[in-house]
């Protein structure tokens, strides 16, 4: 387990990686800094409702991942939470401190929380949103704490929004009507987060890790990214991935959660955050859930003799608690028979760990 020490490092002023953060020799190279060719899709919005909906449903089979571009999310609420995100990383490490993470909270700053999992320190620090920002803006901006609670309210409307509309066309790619899921539609409330990570320019990236590989325990992830790129996904027969920024589109990821409500179906995507050299790079993900107490399961739709249930139900408190606890395992924790055969996480997720 890293010390507490260690964690609260400020990498801002670091000139030299720390044996503490570095995760493998820079002689075994694993291919992650190709730039592959073949990236996930861009899905434009504007196209028609069929054509959108139907690539969708193809992007989550094979990716599990894809931009979208003309998603109405404006340039200057982007730039607005950029900017604040920026801010906020830039503040003394005192400062942050004040608005720290406490052991058992999910709101805060600090490490990542899956930090626990690896003997190696992450080169990255986070800031979590979880209910109302405004006590820890309070205590991180004593006199000037309203401009960041206004911004990060508007961002978590429009998110909710879009992702209402992505589960929405999700579903649909399923052959399931929204209206027929009840949570899908209707108020919903408390039933995201917002993430804001923040990778500093690192001495040595090769042999850094900005976030390491995991899935999120979420219906679906929302990202958008600063003009640094960092994010990689993991594609069965291809590895590594990068996503390269593409101004004003927002990635989404199919989360765990997904991967339960569609039987198996649309499997949640193995992703990553590497670091850069020279650049500092920003990220700020908005994690949507269900509404609190709703037990997500396979939809009966989806589930015959032919394609038995392959999850049991859980709420996402329940799952998150999973999550913390078992990691890379939650999901099959939850799993009540065998994977399909050559579906992409389908495999143990253990192995990615390296150094
Ligand atoms: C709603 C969520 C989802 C969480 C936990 C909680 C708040 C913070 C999220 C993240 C964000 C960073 C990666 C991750 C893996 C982490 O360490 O914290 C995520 C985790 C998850 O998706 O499991
Ligand atoms: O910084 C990134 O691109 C990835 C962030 C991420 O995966 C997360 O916040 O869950
Ligand atoms: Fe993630």
């Amino acid at each position: 387990m890293p010390s507490i020490i260690s964690s609260q490092l400020d990498l801002y002023s670091i000139k030299e990686l720390p044996e503490s953060h570095a995760w493998k020799s820079s002689l075994d190279d694993d291919g992650s800094r190709n730039i592959n060719a073949e990236s996930i899709p861009v899905i434009d919005l504007n196209h028609d409702h069929k054509f959108v909906m139907d690539t969708i449903g193809h992007a989550c089979k094979t990716w599990g991942a894809f931009q979208i571009v003309n998603h109405n999310i404006s340039h200057r609420l982007l730039n607005h939470m950029e900017t604040h995100g920026t801010r906020l990383f830039s503040l003394p490490m005192q400062q942050k401190l004040k608005a720290a993470r406490s052991s058992d909270g999910i709101a805060g700053y600090g490490v990542a929380r899956i930090s626990s999992f690896f003997d190696k320190l992450m080169w990255s620090e986070g800031f979590t949103i979880f209910g109302s920002p405004l006590e820890h803006a309070r205590q991180l901006w004593p006199y000037d704490y309203n401009k960041f609670c206004d911004v990060i309210e508007e961002y978590e409307n429009e998110m909710e929004k879009l992702a209402g509309r992505l589960m929405g066309l999700m579903l649909g790619s399923l052959g399931i009507a929204k209206e027929d899921v009840k949570w899908a539609v209707g108020p919903r409330s408390g039933s995201s987060a917002l993430q804001l990570n923040s990778y500093p320019a690192c001495p040595d990236p090769d042999r850094a890790m900005g976030l390491a590989a995991h899935t999120d325990s979420t219906l679906l992830t929302i990202l958008h990214q600063n003009n640094t790129s960092g994010l990689q996904v993991f594609k069965e027969g291809n590895g590594w991935v990068t996503v390269l920024p593409l101004r004003g589109a927002l990635v989404l990821n199919v989360g765990d959660l997904v991967h339960i409500l569609s039987n198996g179906l649309y499997p949640s995507v193995l992703h990553r955050a590497i670091v850069n050299r020279t650049r500092h790079r920003l990220s700020v993900a908005y994690l949507y859930g269900p509404p609190s107490g709703v037990k997500i399961s396979p939809l009966s739709k989806l589930v015959d003799q032919r394609n038995p249930q392959m999850y049991r139900p859980v709420t996402w408190s329940e799952y998150l608690g999973t999550k913390a606890k078992h990691f890379d395992k939650a999901l099959s924790s939850v799993r009540l028979c065998a994977p399909r055969i050559g579906f992409a996480n389908s495999k143990d997720q253990s192995g990615v760990q390296v150094g």
